[in-house]
């Protein structure tokens, strides 16, 4: 069970008069009930209303660190998400150009290239390197998956006389960031480690958005569309889109509402099953005999009960690889419609890269820019081992410790799935 004390921000230097949940502080009283609702929050702490505050971001007072002296890093880690670079251009600029701080370092690669045995040095980022990347998707730093020792890339920022790092990723990274600042801490360096969360997942607990998910979504909107227009050409079409997703099914949610197109959503929190009446080959056939095509929406973390598989794989990182649901469902409903006898036409759309890998768009790019603007300020004021999130559309500084190691899913009871549920009829079938 977490306390208003497990939301305290570690600060370097003297405790500052503007701490933790008093002169920032957002109190909000919640019911358990609205709590679970609105946040997806798990814990509630015995009363039938809480109170909870994360740290509001903003500028402090008193500024900890002196620009003049201090040297910055920033480091993308991960899978990639539209609005990378955003977020590295808006850090540069509000380090260098409103603090005044003359040396920001973009590490290359991920986490290895704060491993000097890895042979990647930090490149030194000027404006002329940063000004245009925002129009570019990918990470102009580079990244990468797997593990380094805290102890060396501890040892690498004293080395360098780094004493700030922002490090944009998933929970993966934040991980990696709460390790480092343990370290830091343990040796009392002056390092400060902000996270800035990054998923196209949208997975990341006490974080009610981030960067890069909407992007994902009107990109996988377009890709439904398409798959829409192939299966309503032909007869019994039936159009099978694969997105993103390991854990939680928000993209495909979110696409699903957005189109308004889709048919049948499959997500990893809701299970289900391909065969009997209320199987969804059933369910499909059913469709078919009355409108003739279909669109299948599936997160790739869905239905992998149904796939054999002769024990799990690991990338790098630790995350398990997924068998590929998408594939599976388009030979089960190709085989289940030839054995009937009824010919079919499946056009199986896998736009997994292609809907990350874009530049930010005009939503994910104003994210960006909050969220940049903030993780400087709060580094600045000496704010360590924390993220910047949006929460209740502010933006606040979440500790590592609550956040990571936690997953944040679509809740099978709330809103955004009776919508899905409302908006494709798929359980009427
Ligand atoms: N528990 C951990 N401790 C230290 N480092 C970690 C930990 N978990 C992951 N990392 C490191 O963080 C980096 C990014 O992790 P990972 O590849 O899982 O991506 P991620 O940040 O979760 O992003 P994505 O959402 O794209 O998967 C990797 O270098 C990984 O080894
Ligand atoms: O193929 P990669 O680069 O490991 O990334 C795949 C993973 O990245 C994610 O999009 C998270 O960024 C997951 O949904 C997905 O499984």
């Amino acid at each position: 069970m977490l306390t208003q004390s497990d939301l305290a921000i570690s600060t370097l230097g003297e405790p500052q008069l503007d701490s933790p949940l008093l002169f920032d502080g957002i109190p909000t009283r919640f019911t358990p009930e609205a709590a679970r609702v609105l946040y997806n929050i798990d814990y509630l702490e015995g009363d039938d209303v809480i109170e909870l505050g994360f740290e509001k971001a903003g500028a402090r007072k008193k500024v900890y660190f002196d620009a003049s002296k201090s040297k910055a890093a920033i480091v993308t880690c991960g899978g990639l998400c539209p609005g990378l670079n955003n977020v590295v251009r808006n850090l540069f600029y509000q380090l260098q150009t409103s603090y005044g701080v003359p040396t920001v370092l973009g590490i290359r690669y991920g986490y290895q290239g704060l491993n000097p045995s890895q042979g990647l040095p930090p490149l030194e980022l000027t404006s002329e390197m940063v000004e245009r990347i925002h129009h570019h998707g990918g990470t102009h730093l580079g990244t990468s998956r797997g593990p380094q020792d805290p102890k060396v890339t501890v040892d690498f920022l004293e080395s360098q006389g780094i004493n700030m790092l922002f490090c944009i990723g998933g929970d993966g990274t934040q991980k990696g960031a709460h390790a480092m600042a343990v370290e830091a801490q343990k040796r009392g360096l002056d390092i400060a480690i902000v996270g800035i969360p990054k998923t196209i997942d949208n997975d990341i607990k006490y974080c009610y958005r981030t960067f890069g998910f909407l992007t994902a979504v009107s990109e996988a909107e377009k890709i439904i569309d398409c798959a829409h227009v192939e299966a309503r050409s032909v007869p019994n079409g039936i159009g099978l889109v694969k997105l993103m997703g390991r854990e939680a099914g928000f993209i495909a949610a979110a696409a699903t509402i957005a189109s308004g197109e889709v048919n049948f959503t499959l997500i990893p929190e809701v299970p289900f099953e391909l065969e009997g009446d209320h199987g969804l080959l059933a369910k499909l056939e059913r469709r078919l005999a009355v409108r003739s095509h279909a669109v299948i929406v599936v997160a790739e973390g869905a239905g992998q009960h149904l796939l054999a598989r002769q024990g799990d794989e690991y990338d790098k990182s630790g995350n398990r690889k997924l068998g590929d649901i998408g594939l599976y469902l388009k030979q089960e409903i190709n085989n289940y419609f030839a054995t009937r006898g009824t010919p079919a036409s499946v056009k199986y759309l896998d736009p997994s890269y292609h809907i990350r890998s874009v530049a930010a768009n005009a939503a994910d790019s104003l994210l960006c820019e909050q969220l940049a603007r903030q993780a400087a300020n709060a580094a600045m004021a000496g704010k360590t081992d924390m993220f910047v999130g949006l929460w209740q559309n502010h933006t606040v500084h979440v500790p590592l410790s609550i956040s990571t190691g936690q997953i944040k899913r679509i809740d099978p009871e709330q809103e955004m799935w009776t919508t899905v549920l409302a908006i494709t009829g798929q359980d009427k079938w």
